[in-house]
Parts: structure tokens; sequence; C-alpha cells
């Protein structure tokens, strides 16, 4: 797949679009890993993080997972659990890994944890392979 990484849009990893979450993704281990602190304007609840935004890391870093692994494969279902709030300000540490591959789906998951270790959010995707030119 060829996507040039200084001019893509991607919502949550381009460095260049203007309302994106500017993600930056390493590899630890078998594991793939961000950080972010949350702005007043990804609230939901006021001083709560909004569920979507909370969503968007945990897709993206599982999906980064693979991306970083030449899979070329789409989020085909996402299942999230909120385990507590996401104060606004407070760093969140993201970390997906795979569990599993049959065929063309590949299973994952992700957490997002305060710098404490307290778990905020658990996620399970499932990720299905689509041809590389599916993907632009
Ligand atoms: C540097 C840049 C990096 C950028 C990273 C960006 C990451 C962003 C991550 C995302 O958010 S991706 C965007 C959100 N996801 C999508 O837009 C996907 C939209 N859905 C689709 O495109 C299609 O539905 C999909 C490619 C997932 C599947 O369509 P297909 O026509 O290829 O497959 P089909 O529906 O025929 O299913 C194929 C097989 O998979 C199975 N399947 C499909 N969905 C499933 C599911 N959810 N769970 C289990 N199995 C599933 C399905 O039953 C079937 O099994 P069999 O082969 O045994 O019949």
């Amino acid at each position: 797949m060829t996507i040039d990484e200084t001019t893509h849009m991607c919502f949550a990893c381009s460095p260049i679009n203007p309302i994106g979450l500017k993600l930056v993704f390493a590899d630890k281990g078998d594991t793939c890993v961000t950080r972010f602190v949350p702005g007043p304007q990804h609230q939901g609840w006021t001083g709560r993080v909004h569920g979507g935004i909370v969503t968007t890391l945990l897709d993206e870093a599982m999906a980064q997972f693979l991306y970083r692994r030449d899979e070329t494969a789409v989020t085909a279902e996402l299942t999230v659990r909120f385990r507590i709030p996401a104060p606004v300000g407070s760093e969140l540490l993201v970390e997906a890994r795979q569990t599993g591959a049959r065929g063309r789906l590949l299973t994952l998951e992700a957490k997002a944890c305060l710098k404490d270790g307290t778990v905020v959010a658990v996620a399970q995707g499932k990720f299905l392979r689509v041809p590389p030119d599916a993907l632009g």
C-alpha cells in the first residue's frame, strides 16, 4: 500500500489535518502504542472526554498495529467498554495487540489507561483484510 505519510488526512494520525488528533505511534514489544492528552475541545459531558474520541484512539491503535505490519485491513466491528470517565487534560496511554487471525479476519484488542495504570476503556476489534488498492 502506498500512502504518503506526510500528506494523508487521517483524522487520527495525519500530521497536517487541522482538526485531527495528530497521533504518533510506536511499536513496543508485541504492541502498538500512542499517547494523547485530550483537551476541552474533545469533551462530551463537562470535564469528560467524548466516548467517540476514546473510541477513535482505540480503533486507530489497532488499525496502526496492522498498518505497521503491512496488513491492509479495515475495521469491520468494534466493541468498546468504557470503564471510567476519561478526564479532560489527563494523558491517555493507548496500546493495541493482535489476538488472532483466521482467513481474512484479524482480531485485536486495545486499552486506554491513565498514567497511573488505571484502565479507562478497553476494545475488541475485528478487521477484515481488503486488497491494497481498495485503500488508495
Ligand atoms: C497512514 C494512514 C493510516 C490510516 C489508518 C486508518 C485507520 C482507520 C480505521 C477505520 O476506522 S477503517 C473505517 C471504518 N471501516 C470501514 O469503513 C469498513 C466498511 N465495511 C466494508 O468495507 C466492508 O463491509 C468489509 C470490507 C469490512 C467487508 O466487506 P466484503 O464485501 O469485503 O466482505 P463480506 O461482507 O462479503 O464478508 C467476508 C467474510 O467476512 C465475514 N465478516 C464480515 N464482517 C464480519 C464481522 N464483523 N465479524 C466476523 N466476520 C465478518 C463475512 O461473514 C464473510 O465470511 P465468509 O467469507 O465466511 O462468508
